[in-house]
């Protein structure tokens, strides 16, 4: 049985023996598993098929951002995997987007594909180095609904955004949100972050969780904790 759960662990580590021993100490009924590029670059489409015979539903990270016959073709490779969520970066235009739906619409596996909107760890300063002098609220509303003009199945956001994003995008518009920390961990490099519950309660339906998890003494327990606090 697929898990209902929103709580997914970002298994970033250097080597693939460190995310399958994390791997082993969660339970894929309680959590799905994000591969990312530091894991994927170093162990490829091995560490992707060792968590699924573990029995993980897995996001495959890695921010696809290129021309659209580019994007097509990886979003195609990714879907062959089998995994469940793959995302691309919204800045890459309209056109990259619809090419990467496109690529996995009649796909037998075909995983929910999610655009990038501004990353968790920018803030309105970044944007500006970059030439983009609107809040970043105003950016990230503005590349989720071109998000979902292209077919995307939902964004990648904070969780400050989400009732915003709900609103604009409705319901059915998938989003998941990085940058959540139980109350009293450590924000790290995140920028715009809020608790598990308040993600919850503010419409986000996947929280990316990291560190929190990965970095914790008895990562089960943190995992029991948040889930308990979202029942
Ligand atoms: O696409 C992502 O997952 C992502 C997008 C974003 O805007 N911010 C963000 O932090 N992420 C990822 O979410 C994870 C967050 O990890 P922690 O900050 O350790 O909880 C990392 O793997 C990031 O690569």
């Amino acid at each position: 049985m697929p898990t209902t759960s929103p709580v997914i662990v970002a298994l970033d580590y250097p080597d693939q023996a460190q995310a399958l021993a994390m791997a082993d100490k969660l339970d894929p009924q309680k959590v799905r598993v994000k591969v990312g590029k530091e894991i994927f670059t170093r162990s490829g489409p091995a560490v992707v098929e060792a968590l699924h015979d573990k029995g993980f539903e897995i996001f495959l990270d890695l921010k696809f951002h290129d021309i659209p016959n580019t994007v097509a073709g990886a979003v195609r490779a990714a879907a062959d995997l089998g995994i469940w969520m793959v995302n691309v970066h919204a800045s890459g235009g309209q056109r990259m987007m619809e090419a990467a739906a496109e690529a996995i619409a009649n796909h037998g596996q075909r995983p929910q594909l999610i655009a990038v909107t501004v990353l968790t760890s920018m803030e309105a300063a970044d944007l500006a180095q970059i030439g983009i002098h609107d809040d970043p609220a105003v950016q990230v509303r503005r590349l989720a609904e071109l998000a979902k003009t292209a077919g995307m199945d939902g964004v990648v956001c904070s969780a400050r955004e989400a009732p915003m994003l709900k609103e604009a995008c409705g319901q059915a518009f998938s989003l998941v949100t990085p940058g959540i920390r139980p109350a009293g961990s450590d924000a790290g490099d995140q920028r715009r972050v809020l608790t598990p519950l308040q993600a919850r309660d503010a419409g986000v339906d996947y929280m990316v969780i990291g560190r929190p998890i990965t970095q914790a003494a008895e990562p089960t327990k943190v995992v029991d904790d948040i889930l308990q606090s979202l029942a």
